[in-house]
């Protein structure tokens, strides 16, 4: 999260982090007790390497009452992501058990229903990403409030040039902005998670590139089947 602040500890108990080998590789959300929603982009990398899920955090070093990793028990990425564009963008993960919820680790609503977030909603976005251009990472969770902008705004031929589809939203730049670890975190609009960050051009800060999200209430259905699938 690049000129962020500091969350106030604990009070974005869905937040996840993902890690690779016990290091911070992307964010995400508890939508149900034994699974968290975040990017496809971020199992990338993962094979061979220690996958796990840290729930209840604010630091990701310190000792907290209730801080936990869990172990992925399976990972589902949306069937029609890929490495080349940010399309489907999307990422289940089911832990290997449901995890305690308590004051710190708690499940985040997701919108369901597929309408547009009006332009100039301001919403919010946190996570462990890099907080500055030299790649600095912080130790506690970063958030930032962002005002939504159209599609139209987005599509632009000097911004993302008609490559946001019906499935993404986008959120202004201009200095304050997501950026790399960010992906997978949930953009969230009054108290509902309507998108999961995505890398996108990979851009941090620049107010040509807009930030990227997957919308979530298009993938409502695909989300309620993987879960109900994978626990039958
Ligand atoms: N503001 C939009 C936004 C949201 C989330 C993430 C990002 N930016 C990256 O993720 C990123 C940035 C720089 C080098 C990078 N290398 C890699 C990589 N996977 O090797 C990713 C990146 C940007």
């Amino acid at each position: 999260i690049l000129r962020g602040s500091e969350a106030r500890p604990h009070l974005k108990p869905y937040m996840a982090s993902l890690q690779l080998d016990g290091q911070h590789v992307c964010g995400g959300f508890l939508i149900a007790p034994q699974w968290v929603l975040s990017a496809a982009h971020c199992i990338e990398e993962t094979h061979g390497k220690l996958f796990q899920v840290l729930l209840g955090a604010h630091s990701l070093t310190e000792p907290e009452p209730h801080k936990r990793l869990y172990q992925v028990h399976a990972q589902f990425p949306h069937p029609g992501s890929n490495i080349h564009n940010n399309k489907d963008d999307l990422l289940l993960l089911q832990l290997e058990e449901k995890a305690e919820l308590n004051a710190d680790v708690r499940v985040l609503p997701f919108q369901r229903e597929d309408r547009d977030v009006a332009a100039d909603t301001v919403c919010e976005v946190a996570g462990w990403g890099t907080t500055d251009h030299s790649g600095s990472r912080p130790d506690r969770l970063q958030q930032v409030e962002r005002p939504v902008i159209s599609r139209d705004v987005c599509n632009h031929r000097t911004r993302h040039d008609g490559t946001i589809t019906r499935n993404m939203m986008c959120t202004d730049s201009r200095r304050k902005d997501t950026c790399k670890g960010d992906s997978g975190g949930p953009l969230v609009c009054g108290g509902v998670a309507e998108g999961v960050v995505t890398a996108g051009s990979r851009v941090c800060g620049n107010y040509k590139k807009p930030a990227i999200y997957t919308r979530i209430a298009p993938y409502a259905a695909w989300i309620d089947g993987v879960m109900a699938s994978a626990d039958a």
